[in-house]
């Protein structure tokens, strides 16, 4: 545990993004009362991430961090859980098969509801309200926007329950089905891209038939509910995450635990001096196994940035236009004061005209104080702008170009894109259709079919289609530089899909 550290340290400091509660001692009792709930998550698994990222660190594994902006109590179903986690599974498949890397899978799912605004109030029709802050903290409906502190305690059983099943359709053989939803390419209006699509779901499904008839595969054997097992497919970690926000929160949920209980070895790096310092005792942040700090919160004298130093996790820090290079390596100095692999991933999201300008800068602070990080992008939030009609959205050719920017921004300074964090979701309305939040893809979506059935709370989030899009461009991405092609032809899927090719 880091010296002068405890997890109510923060309180000291400022909190940027603060939520000014009307009730005080309401809110304590709240958080006196989740004190005393069991983890989310625990030690062990939170380990197991920690070396799992540290493959992710030297380029032997790709990290996939997606879901939504904000979740919402509301999509806490049956329906949207397994179709999320549908998608994070399709999507890190199509990503094996072309990459030939393991893909740690890590969700916006299970305690992403606390949301950072640029502005503390809204309009809403001719009232001024204070703004939506995500459901652990106000409602949606503008007569409901005062902060709740039950809604802390509502945020802790949601997580529960979406973390329960999760974990239940991963121990009963979901994962070995492969997800094939959408493969039928039926939304697909380019015929090159089709066409293009269909050799890789081709080659992707022979690949499947082969684990299959050699025995690796689920499909051939007896299915798990009828006494088999899960097969080879369906032994896939999962693990959560969200923004570290509401510091009350992650305190409650701060818990202290002996090495011996986390499963360490002395063979790894984990234990830091100053933990063996405290008699190998460490505070896990038990809600979730990573957290990040968004790009709104990440002063280094601030409140976030003073609870994040102490805690075990492996932690996410937000990178965007505003950060200077030596604030950068700053931050590491405190958040990593060790140089512990696995430890910081830092998360790029500049803008796809701005990946040039700051990368290489960051890229370059970076390499010369000698901290280890993963770096990956995320092209989703430095990339938002208002449609003609109104709606907060993006576009999918920005989106492609950003994350194109920072593959070849890496490559051409000695560093490696480590992996993506995207916000998207595989909901379905009621009557069966993908949200239309972004516009582009293979789908052609257009600025005028926003409003169709638009249903983010905060962010436009990529549909079914559309990140399947971005999972066959990144998978394509590396199949052709596994297999030497990385500059020779032209990369039709880049150039109909509107990004720029990372060639
Ligand atoms: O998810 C990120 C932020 O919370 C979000 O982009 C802020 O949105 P706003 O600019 O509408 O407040
Ligand atoms: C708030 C977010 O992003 P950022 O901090 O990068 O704006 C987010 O990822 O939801
Ligand atoms: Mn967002």
């Amino acid at each position: 545990m880091a010296s002068d550290w405890t997890p109510s340290s923060w309180r000291n400091k400022k909190a940027a993004q603060d939520v000014d509660y009307p009730d005080t001692e309401h809110l304590d009792r709240v958080l006196s009362k989740i004190k005393q709930l069991p983890p989310l998550v625990t030690p062990s698994e939170i380990e197991r991430l920690r070396h799992q990222l540290t493959t992710v660190q030297k380029g032997e594994a790709f990290l996939l961090h997606a879901g939504d902006c904000a979740e919402s109590f509301d999509a806490v179903t049956h329906e949207n859980i397994s179709n999320k986690i549908g998608l994070i599974l399709s999507f890190s498949l199509i990503l094996i098969w072309g990459a030939r890397l393991p893909i740690v899978r890590i969700g916006r799912i299970a305690g992403q509801y606390a949301k950072p605004r640029s502005s503390p109030t809204e309009k809403i029709g001719d009232r001024e309200v204070t703004s939506f802050r995500g459901d652990n903290v106000n409602g949606l409906d503008p007569n409901e926007r005062t902060p709740d502190p039950e809604r802390l305690l509502s945020a802790y059983f949601h997580s529960t329950a979406t973390l329960n099943y999760v974990r239940g359709l991963l121990t009963s053989g979901f994962a070995s089905l492969h997800h094939p939803r959408d493969w039928s390419l039926s939304h697909v209006r380019s015929p090159e891209l089709k066409k293009e699509f269909e050799r890789i779901t081709e080659g992707l499904s022979d690949a499947l038939g082969f684990t299959h008839t050699i025995g690796f595969g689920a499909a051939d054997s007896t299915p798990y509910d009828q006494g088999g097992t899960r097969g080879v497919l369906g032994e896939v970690d999962f693990y959560t995450s969200h923004e570290g926000l509401m510091l009350g929160y992650e305190e409650a949920m701060t818990r202290e635990f002996p090495l011996a209980s986390s499963g360490l070895t002395s063979t790894t790096n984990a234990i830091d001096g100053k933990q063996r310092r405290n008699g190998g005792r460490c505070s896990y942040n038990t809600s979730a196994h990573f957290l990040w700090i968004g790009d709104r919160t990440r002063q280094l004298d601030g409140a976030h940035v003073e609870y994040f130093r102490g805690i075990r996790n492996p932690i996410g820090v937000k990178v965007g236009p505003s950060m200077r290079d030596e604030e950068l390596i700053r931050l590491l100095d405190i958040i990593n004061p060790d140089k512990e692999d696995g430890r910081v991933t830092l998360i790029t999201r500049y803008g796809a005209a701005k990946v040039e300008q700051f990368l290489p800068g960051h890229i370059a602070a970076v390499q010369k104080s000698g901290h280890p990080v993963i770096w990956i992008s995320d092209p989703m939030h430095g990339n938002t702008q208002i449609s003609t009609t109104g709606l907060k959205t993006r576009h999918f050719g920005t989106i492609i170009s950003e994350l194109t920017s920072a593959i070849r921004t890496h490559a051409a300074h000695h560093s490696c894109l480590n992996g993506v964090s995207l916000e998207f979701t595989g909901e379905l309305t009621d009557d069966g259709f993908s949200v239309t939040e972004c516009v582009g893809g293979s789908m052609g979506l257009s600025e005028d079919e926003l409003g169709l059935r638009y249903q983010s709370f905060c962010d436009p989030r990529l549909n079914f289609e559309q990140s399947m899009d971005v999972a066959f461009l990144i998978s394509n991405h590396f199949k052709r530089q596994r297999l030497g092609r990385y500059r020779s032809d032209s990369d039709v899927l880049f150039e109909e899909l509107g990004g720029r090719s990372p060639a």
